[in-house]
């Protein structure tokens, strides 16, 4: 088992021992866990480094916990934190884990079909479960807690840790209760030690020296509830506790992996749409794709090779990446969605990467009826859960000069100055309406949008009268639906921006008719 962790890359350190643990895994089927606070409305992809590495032991019959920590969520992890974080409303708190929890869920029921469609049989799977750990949290006594938890826990230790050191270097200092936190997490550790045979913790990076303070905490309650006599058992090496860390992603240029335009890339399909997810993925340079196809896929070593060799034969055509991307999806949101943004996807590019086919554009724009608030409240675009990325917009908002305002409002860019920037550095293109060419109609071209943005009027680039289909950089394609203004604000609907341009167009068009009514 160690052997597939390692090869597949999820390893970065291991407490209690590289051969102890291998040999471990090797004789026994032990129980794993890895812990989130539910500290936002979804997770994210940083995520699912650690959790794939508990899938694969879940596809190789180990027993497995998801856990949330609905408890430790309260309290706050300080690790890898410069600040303490800011406390949370109750009922910001009760979303959050209740859409963590049913992310968990989901996502077990995604691990489960794909580990069927990688070949991998549900009788030789291990056990797995969510668990909230509010629901033995809630009941710990305090003063049980210090005695018999707390004794075992070293202050030098502690004080020794990154983060506790740089928050009272810098002057911030660091509450109590964040001090403590790691007391918490190593309960849980106990307590699903003695229940359900939880030997070995997995987690990101940040998380070793939590784990660390679990190890010690564990043998520590051992010692104490089998009395000192037992000593010699818990040194064996079949009923210890184990660590494992995975590696903290950066991209081969050296980012951030899983940012985009600086924001997190969620896996809740309400924050980041399946087109989106897919899109992010496809962006992944031909340097890093093979590490991430083993880290977020369940395909095997052999075939992901095998691609490679195809993809290093035509880079452009980014087979790589498109199956990274579906792989991705289908983890997240399950196989019918990644079939449709695959679909979308090479639709979109079928007629050749330097066009834009006019066929996909006619079918997202079938496949997403314009109503977008028939749900009810008030739809906010940046939040479209469709598959095709259509997002609608004012017909008002096109007009000469807007295209900065544009990109904003169609979530390509941070804010209108970032429009214009992006213009400006040609990393802006629109499709060019009637543009097939003769052998192919259907290919409509790129090209970038005018850096001369004040006397370019948006509207000569309406397809179809009824769309805009806009790109940033490589491949962060938005297509845009223009509905009739009453429209839009008729369903309630809203964009970046919209509310400063009505603002600055209701001042602007009263300054330019007054003098009229003189
Ligand atoms: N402390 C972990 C989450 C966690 C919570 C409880 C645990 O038992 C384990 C892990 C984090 O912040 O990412």
């Amino acid at each position: 088992m160690l052997a597939v962790l390692e090869e597949r890359g999820f390893v970065k350190d291991i407490a209690g021992g590289h051969k102890a643990l291998d040999w471990v895994l090797t004789r026994k089927r032990i129980g794993a866990y890895v812990g989130v606070d539910p500290t936002a409305p979804s997770l994210h992809v940083g995520h699912l480094v650690p959790l794939m590495a508990l899938y694969w032991m879940h596809l190789h019959g180990f027993n497995t916990v998801t856990l949330f920590g609905g408890g430790t969520v309260q309290i706050g992890d300080p690790s890898g934190r410069t600040s303490a974080r800011t406390r949370q409303g109750a009922d910001t708190q009760a979303t959050n884990i209740e859409s963590i929890q049913a992310q968990l869920q989901k996502l077990w029921v995604h691990v489960k079909c794909l580990g069927i469609k990688h070949n991998f049989t549900l009788q030789t799977s291990g056990g797995q479960k969510v668990l909230d750990n509010r629901s033995w949290l809630r009941n710990l006594n305090a003063v049980d807690l210090m005695r018999d938890l707390g004794s075992g826990m070293r202050l030098g230790t502690m004080l020794s840790r990154d983060s506790v050191k740089t928050r009272q270097e810098s002057g911030d200092g660091m509450a109590i209760s964040e001090f403590c936190y790691p007391l918490f997490q190593a309960y849980d550790w106990w307590h699903m030690y003695s229940e359900k045979g939880i030997q070995l913790q997995l987690g990101g990076s940040d998380q070793y020296g939590n784990i660390c303070a679990g190890m010690d905490a564990v043998s520590h309650m051992r010692k104490i509830h089998r009395g000192e006599s037992d000593k010699q058992v818990d040194d064996d090496l079949l009923t210890a506790t184990y660590g494992l860390t995975t590696p903290l992603l950066t991209t081969a240029s050296g980012e951030k992996f899983g940012k985009s335009a600086g924001n997190a890339v969620w896996l809740d399909q309400n924050m980041m749409s399946s087109f989106d997810l897919y899109q992010y993925f496809l962006r992944t340079s031909d340097d890093d794709v093979e590490r991430y196809l083993k880290l977020f896929t369940f395909i095997p070593l052999n075939y992901i090779y095998l691609v490679m060799e195809q993809q290093r034969k035509d880079a452009s055509k980014r087979v790589a990446q498109h199956l990274l991307a579906k792989e991705v999806v289908e983890l997240a949101h399950g196989a019918a969605e990644a079939k449709k943004a695959e679909i979308a996807h090479k639709e979109a590019f079928s007629d050749g990467t330097h066009t834009f086919s006019h066929r996909a554009l006619r079918k997202a724009l079938a496949d997403t009826p314009s109503e977008g608030a028939s749900t009810g409240g008030p739809s906010d675009n940046s939040k479209s859960d469709h598959t095709n990325n259509v997002v609608t917009l004012p017909d008002t908002l096109l007009h000469m000069g807007s295209f900065p305002r544009i990109l904003h409002a169609a979530g390509l860019a941070a804010s209108k100055s970032e429009g214009h920037r992006l213009i400006s550095s040609k990393g802006a293109y629109i499709v060019l309406p009637n543009s097939g060419s003769l052998e192919n109609p259907h290919g409509l071209k790129w090209e970038p949008i005018p850096a001369t943005v004040s006397t370019t009027d948006p509207n000569h680039y309406l397809i179809d009268w009824e769309a805009l289909v806009i790109r940033s950089g490589k491949s962060k394609i938005q297509i845009c639906r223009i509905v009739d203004e009453q429209l839009f604000e008729a369903e309630n609907m809203t964009c970046p921006g919209w509310e400063e341009f009505k603002i600055w167009r209701d001042t602007g068009a009263k300054t330019k008719v007054s003098p009229q009514e003189k």
